[in-house]
């Protein structure tokens, strides 16, 4: 019997104006293990933790199992070894924008690569990971850990069109392309051991791609500069020490998505307004975390208050919350033997 464990963190996206380009992985893993056979039999999938009642154990119908199998058939086999068991346990909210999606497509190419022994590097299996969540913000940082900057490469006609079908289609195998490779690219950057990320989570789901169709097509070009001015300073500032609470603040802000998201978060843009170093001891930046509705603040002390002060600003718009303090999972995902 060969028995492993995978473990993939949680991740929070774009940190204010970093709009699909900065991640930082968060320490709350998904975990999965593995146990495989030589005896007959099939692959039998159990899980337990969030979304214990909605997360089908189909294996052609889970997405952790469906991004496996998407990733072998591009190996040209067509099923899981015999007598394979996984136990999925997940910490990860389900659609609250602590990438629970980005995690999952990670632990499927991760199985795949164990499973059928492939040796793929991270960058490598990252190239599966994007032809399933298409941005590569979450699942950079939660694969390769700490605070992450990321892109996708620009592709050729050709490879453009291995990208048409959905990645629904693909994981239903509705339809078929091999990924184009090496398409995302990243730097890790600096990170201040001073700085924790505060967590809030409120009790209701928002998939990211309501959130998404919220966002307009086009920008004015002062919102654009705004946005970029402020990123530039940020991917230095999280990283210095002593920490700048009010520089961090300041560029944590964002025009590009979190005024159009505001609509579907009620007390959103309060937390925004009214939460500032100032007012809150401790307290450096705010933003939306992912596509929401977590909201992410960093903050170096005080961390209790200034979740009880977001706790009551989503309480008073009848939105009931839990709240975690973390640091940034720096190893990234990991499989252990
Ligand atoms: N552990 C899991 N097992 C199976 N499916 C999962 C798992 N985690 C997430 N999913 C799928 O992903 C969906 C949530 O993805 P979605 O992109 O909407 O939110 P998110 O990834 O939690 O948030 P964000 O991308 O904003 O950080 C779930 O409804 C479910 O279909
Ligand atoms: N950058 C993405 C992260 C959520 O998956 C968004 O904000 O829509």
């Amino acid at each position: 019997m060969h028995q492993y464990q995978i473990k993939v963190p949680a991740s929070s996206a774009n940190i204010g104006p970093g709009f699909d380009v900065l991640g930082m992985s968060l320490e709350v893993y998904m975990t999965l293990d593995v146990q495989v056979s030589d005896e007959k039999g099939h692959c039998v999938l159990s899980y337990e933790g969030d979304g214990a009642e909605e997360v089908p154990l189909d294996i052609h119908k889970n997405m952790i199992t469906q991004t496996a199998l998407y990733v072998l058939r591009c190996h040209n086999i067509h099923e899981f070894p015999s007598a394979t068991k996984i136990h999925v346990k997940n910490p990860i909210p389900l659609g609250r924008g602590m990438g629970s999606s980005g995690s999952a497509a990670i632990a499927g190419v991760v199985l795949a690569n164990e499973l059928a022994h492939l040796q793929l590097s991270k960058l490598q299996m990252m190239d599966y990971v994007l032809m399933i969540e298409r941005h590569p913000d979450n699942v950079m940082a939660s694969m390769m850990g700490g605070f992450v900057g990321s892109f996708l490469r620009e592709l050729s006609d050709t490879e453009k069109e291995a990208m048409l079908p959905s990645a629904s289609d693909l994981l239903t195998n509705k339809g078929f392309s091999r990924p184009p490779v090496n398409m995302g690219r990243y730097t890790t950057l600096p990170w201040a051991p001073e700085l924790k990320a505060l967590v809030v989570i409120p009790q209701f789901h928002l998939s990211t791609s309501k959130a998404r169709s919220v966002l307009p097509s086009s920008y004015t070009k002062p919102d654009v500069i705004y946005n970029l001015q402020r990123l530039a300073l940020l991917t230095t500032a999280l990283g210095q020490t002593p920490v700048n609470h009010q520089l961090i603040h300041e560029v944590m802000k964002d025009k590009v998505h979190q005024p159009y998201r505001s609509q579907l978060i009620p007390g959103l843009q309060t937390i925004l307004a009214q939460m500032t170093p100032e007012s809150q001891p401790g307290l450096c930046g705010i933003c939306l975390s992912g596509a929401g509705p977590t909201i992410l603040s960093l903050a170096t002390d005080h961390y209790e208050e200034i979740a009880q002060t977001m706790v009551n600003i989503f309480r008073q718009n009848n939105v009931e919350c839990s709240y975690l303090v973390l640091s940034p999972a720096f190893e990234g995902a990991s499989v252990s033997y």
